[in-house]
């Protein structure tokens, strides 16, 4: 029964780690991993909490046959079908035959579509109970925190909240598995980046989801990714309070595409001014070098954004544009913009990004600042100017 890790007496993480996997949904880049969280409880009746991404089904098998040691798997509850979580269902089935899974209605309609499972079903509504011995399980449905038959299970004697990817990070464990086993604030970037790419687009329904667990005395919390709080629970949670109401932290993004360096120029002027105006929190992301998935977690952070392009095929920049795509699908709120850029002959780079912002009912702090190949000195007020009213804005 060696390297098996207790989160309380009777509560196992057998989650693992994945550092193989470059793109998390083959976008998001993982410079540090990820984990696959899953959570066993051993008691009258043995429970599994979701499993992990079919490329480590072996190992997590081991793992939970080392722990029940001969005893036979009774649940799985499924929070989440997503097949970073889903995808050892089948071998879990074949593992442990007599298993019933637990989901609602959505988790089994997704668990055919995926997988053909039609057996073995143990189907909740939002509320229900379920008695394992010493535990006691009650089911809450979450939908749309980030799928829609996302639910979160919380174990009222040890008053766990195993809570699907809600409060999760990319990062692996690396020996540290608790909140106060780690440096915490190394996971907090991830966390919010993990947010703000996978489940940023759906704020309200994170803050329903909050509402409905408000009045649950909550001692730990057991996401499927990252760390597992327990020392200070209420630390994730506020962070997920803030980031779903689109709350800022004074400090301007300035993410801009260029090819031979002209657009970074005023950039960088602009960056200059911003400091001239007290601002300390600035970012200057070049969005060909610097994937989106990091600007996408500066911009959730910070309230002001400028967006700077040159002309491309009488566009906006390629690695710029999409970038734009995918802040529009986060439905992102709350931030002042604005524009700046280059163009050759006919323009087209910069009217492109104003047409983003119209469309998503942004607001600009002033109109956009836009120069023939390159700024000289006559362009530099204007500059200068856009720089001092995206910093009376952030300041408010
Ligand atoms: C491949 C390429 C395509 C371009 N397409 C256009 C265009 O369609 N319309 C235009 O006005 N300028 C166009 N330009 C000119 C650039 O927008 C201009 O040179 C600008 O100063 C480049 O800024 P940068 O140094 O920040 O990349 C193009 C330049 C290149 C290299």
């Amino acid at each position: 029964m060696d390297n098996i890790l207790n989160i309380t007496d009777s509560i196992y993480y057998v989650g693992l780690n994945d550092r193989d996997t470059h793109l998390f949904e083959n976008m998001w880049p993982l410079p540090k991993g990820v984990t696959y969280n899953s959570y066993l409880i051993k008691d009258e009746k043995n429970v599994l909490f979701d499993t992990v991404k079919a490329t480590k089904t072996h190992l997590f098998i081991e793992k939970i046959n080392n722990i029940l040691d001969g005893k036979k798997l009774d649940y799985l509850v499924i929070n989440h079908m997503e097949p970073d979580h889903s995808g050892s269902i089948s071998d879990i089935l074949r593992a442990y035959p007599d298993i019933k899974i637990i989901g609602n209605k959505k988790t089994f309609e997704f668990l055919k579509a995926l997988y053909g499972i039609e057996s073995n079903l143990y189907e909740i509504k939002d509320g229900d109970e379920i008695d394992l011995g010493k535990h006691k399980l009650k089911f809450y449905l979450t939908p749309m925190v980030h799928w829609p038959e996302t639910m979160m299970t919380f174990e009222e004697t040890e008053k766990i909240l195993f809570a699907g990817d809600a409060f999760g990070g990319f990062g692996t464990l690396d020996g540290g598995v608790f909140d106060d086993e780690v440096d915490i604030e190394y996971y907090e970037n991830e966390i919010r980046r993990y947010y703000s790419n996978i489940v940023g687009k759906f704020g309200p329904m994170v803050q329903r989801a909050m509402k409905k667990l408000s009045g649950l005395d909550i001692k730990i919390i057991a996401s499927t990714h990252g760390p597992v709080w327990r020392t200070n629970p209420g630390r994730i949670i506020s962070l997920y309070d803030k980031w779903s109401k689109y709350e800022t932290e004074e400090g301007v993004v300035i993410a801009y595409g260029s090819m031979y360096g002209n657009t970074e120029k005023m950039a960088d002027y602009i960056a200059r001014c911003l400091s001239d105006e007290g601002i300390k929190n600035i970012r200057v992301m070049n969005s060909s070098e610097v994937h989106e998935s990091f600007i996408i977690n500066e911009i959730w952070r910070f309230k002001g954004v400028l967006f700077g392009t040159n002309t491309y095929n009488n566009g906006i920049f390629p690695r710029m544009e999409n970038l734009l795509i995918n802040l529009e699908h986060k439905g992102i709120k709350n931030r002042v913009f604005g524009v700046f850029g280059t163009y050759g002959w006919s323009g087209g780079g910069v009217k492109g990004i104003v047409e983003y912002i119209k469309k998503n009912k942004w607001e600009m702090v002033c109109d956009p600042v836009e120069v023939q190949f390159s700024a000289h000195e006559e362009h530099y007020e204007k500059l200068r100017n856009l720089a001092k009213e995206m910093a009376k804005r952030v300041k408010e």
